[in-house]
């Protein structure tokens, strides 16, 4: 079977090819090619289309009780530059985990065996050597669709491209994707107003083909989107697939438009293959096998309609006149199950010329060596990488009203409070407690309240984990970033609201006693953010986040050193180290002593002598003013940092070490369930774990397919 559309296709493309200056780039537009030529200083590049082919693929994952499951078997096919290929199947039927398999993101639970080559070699394609489109739209609901796409091409477009360069490729790929429209208008979030879902998914696309990559997967890119705008996006793939590029998508249940866009179809059932071939041929296809689409039905429905196993339910459940109507019906269909239905078309296509040209064609590739394509993640230096992403999360933080202004209001009227309630709180005997609660309430309840960014928090871990997967930045950055952009927010928060509780409440007076007081605000408050980072970067669920940081910082305060005074808190454990760990202890410890020692207080009668401040400090509240408060303001800072530690090296844990640990639980399970019952199925010969990601990515959408 001849393959005349795709053919004319690859003509056009092998006519357009750009030559000159000893430089030949194949398949590629003008711009992909500058991009092409910033990459390598090698006079001759080559072909660097890709073209991906896999043989005999089998996935099997191991579920909780050690049982396996094959989630694909056998399939074999393949996509070509110029080509846009449609994965389409029921729900279930192993789309995503085709997709996920062929871009080397599956769980780590999965294990694969067959082979899946890019340009005839073995592929390797996690971070950034492909594109990846998923579900979720995981964009920063603040910026603009310009700004969107112009922060994602600083971050990743070498520095020596000067920025009107980088301006046309921004605009060049707003117009490609049809964006124009909406270029200056925000992606909308909880309480901005946005663009609709398909112009989100449009930006999604555009910016993982900023870089211009060869190789482009969808996850289920027209999911929830009307007709019209499922269209468009499609024709959008399909005109991004005629730059020479390879395009991958999985479809749900695509409009006949829709389905008309498509080159190639890959028709899966419970994981198996039941067409693969030029989807105008897939009509030819079921008539063959005894399946003929009826006529005014749409083709795709009708394909779903043959493979979904569900339908043999709804026959199951539906009952006289309707049942009756199905069986007189003359549709093939309602005469067998689908089940049935699907174990003939596995049949037919086995033994189909279709079957026979995608198994020769896979060959013949894989026979053919081409370029080795190399990572298409980010060529920015480590700075650039840094700025781009601490301006960005900064312009975020600065327009979104929940992320620290609302805080700033809250902050701004709990310290009111505070300061209306202590006002004036003098030297009186009385003001001795008064000060010490008062000290104790700013630094447990007030630097609490910090807890309310970690939604925020949860939302940026999704945009970091969708682009760091696709090899935009590196996680250093990230951090770096993240600690400078809230720096601004935090430092003005602290300030205003420490400076107000201050001289409300009358603490004690100098410039380097107000000083010490907002810096241990301060750095108290960064405490909690870089906590609760790290809780975000283990615990990606906001409401789960926020219960589990909760509870910490309970435990922190109740070892401060006021709801037990330190002598008393029961050793070893809550005492050492418990205390120690606590931000809360070194934060009252400090500023015990920058409040209290130098004052002299009121006695209980006024006839016994007054009470100085380090007495008080000594023996009442048992502090050791033999160290320096600057010493306690340190070890918050020194907290500060190593909590941002932590929470790098968390992100790599959850990047290279969890999937190894759940791939080697994976492993044992099996093992243990197979010399416990030898007739389990278990990993046949081969059966290599994949490189894995696929958790990581998905951890924060609570969902693995
Ligand atoms: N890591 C995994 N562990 C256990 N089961 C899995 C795993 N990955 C996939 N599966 C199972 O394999 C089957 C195919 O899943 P997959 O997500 O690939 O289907 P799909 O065709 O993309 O479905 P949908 O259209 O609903 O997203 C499902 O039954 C799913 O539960």
């Amino acid at each position: 079977m001849r393959n005349s559309s795709a053919d004319d296709v690859m003509m056009e493309i092998e006519a357009n090819k750009p030559q000159g200056n000893g430089l030949i780039v194949g398949g590629l537009s003008p711009l992909s090619e500058t991009l092409w030529k910033e990459k390598t200083n090698t006079e001759f590049v080559g072909d660097v289309s890709a073209r991906l082919a896999w043989k005999d693929l089998t996935v099997m994952v191991t579920l909780g009780n050690g049982e396996t499951q094959n989630v694909l078997e056998g399939l074999t096919g393949y996509a070509e530059p110029g080509s846009f290929t449609a994965l389409m199947g029921p729900s279930g039927s192993g789309k995503s985990t085709l997709l996920d398999a062929l871009s080397g993101r599956l769980a780590a639970n999965a294990f694969l065996s067959g082979s899946i080559l890019l340009n005839g070699r073995k592929a390797n394609l996690s971070f950034g050597t492909a594109a990846y489109v998923t579900q979720d739209d995981n964009l920063i609901g603040t910026l603009t669709v310009r700004e969107t796409i112009s922060y994602s091409a600083r971050l990743r477009l070498p520095d020596r491209m000067s920025r009107s360069e980088k301006r046309t490729l921004v605009e060049s790929t707003i117009i490609e994707m049809g964006l124009q429209d909406c270029a200056d208008t925000v992606i909308g979030n909880w309480h901005l107003r946005g663009i609709s879902g398909g112009e989100k998914r449009r930006v999604s696309i555009a910016v993982e083909i900023l870089m211009r990559p060869r190789l482009l997967f969808l996850d289920e890119p027209t999911s929830g989107l009307d007709s019209a705008s499922a269209f468009f996006v499609t024709q959008t793939l399909r005109g991004l697939s005629r730059d020479g590029r390879t395009v991958i998508a999985s479809i749900h249940q695509p409009s006949s438009e829709v389905f008309e866009l498509f080159d190639r179809l890959y028709l899966l059932s419970g994981g198996k293959t039941i067409y693969f071939g030029l989807a105008s041929e897939a009509y030819e296809f079921f008539a063959q096998a005894g399946f003929p689409c009826p006529a005014l039905r749409n083709p795709s429905d009708h394909f779903l309609r043959c493979i979904n196993s569900d339908f043999d339910k709804v026959k199951a459940t539906l009952k006289g006149s309707m049942k009756l109507r199905f069986e007189t019906n003359d549709d093939p269909l309602e005469k067998i199950t689908t089940t049935e239905a699907i174990r003939t078309l596995v049949d037919s296509y086995r033994t189909s010329q279709y079957c026979y040209l995608a198994n020769q064609k896979v060959e013949e590739m894989s026979k053919i060596k081409g370029t080795v394509l190399d990572s298409g993640g980010s060529q920015a230096s480590f700075f650039m990488q840094a700025f781009t992403l601490t301006k960005r999360s900064f312009v975020n933080m600065s327009r979104d009203f929940g992320y620290y202004w609302l805080r700033l209001v809250i902050y701004v009227v709990v310290t009111v409070c505070i300061g209306t309630i202590y006002l004036n709180v003098g030297t009186g005997y009385s003001s001795i407690l008064a000060r010490g609660a008062c000290a104790s309430f700013v630094f447990g309840f007030v630097t609490f309240m910090s807890i309310g960014g970690f939604p925020s928090f949860v939302e940026d871990m999704k945009v970091f984990q969708r682009e760091r997967l696709n090899g935009h930045y590196g996680v250093t950055a990230f951090v770096i970033s993240n600690t400078l952009s809230a720096m601004p927010f935090l430092i003005m928060i602290t300030f205003i609201s420490g400076t107000i509780c201050y001289f409300m409440v009358h603490l004690h007076p100098g410039f380097l006693h107000y000083l010490f007081f907002v810096l241990c605000l301060y750095a108290s408050v960064t405490v909690v953010e870089s906590l609760m980072m790290v809780v975000a970067s283990i615990v990606p669920n906001f409401l789960m986040g926020i219960i589990i940081g909760a509870g910490i910082q309970g435990i922190f305060m109740l070892v401060s050193g006021y709801f037990r005074l330190p002598n008393d808190i029961p050793k070893p454990f809550w005492r050492y180290p418990m205390s120690y760990i606590s931000f809360h202890f070194w934060a009252l410890q400090g500023q015990y002593q920058n409040d209290l020692k130098g004052l002299v207080f009121d006695n209980q009668t006024p006839d016994l002598p007054k009470i100085p401040g380090e007495y008080i400090l000594e023996n009442v509240f048992q502090i050791d003013v033999k160290r320096s408060k600057w010493v306690d303001l340190s070890v918050l800072f020194s907290m500060i940092v190593t909590y941002r530690i932590i929470f790098l090296i968390m992100i790599k844990v959850n990047e290279d070490v969890t999937p190894w640990i759940r791939g080697y639980i994976a492993r044992r399970r099996m093992q243990q369930k197979k010399n416990g019952n030898q007739n389990t199925t278990v990993a046949p010969y081969g059966l290599t774990q994949s490189p894995s990601l696929r958790t990581y990515v998905t951890a924060g959408n609570t969902t693995t397919s």
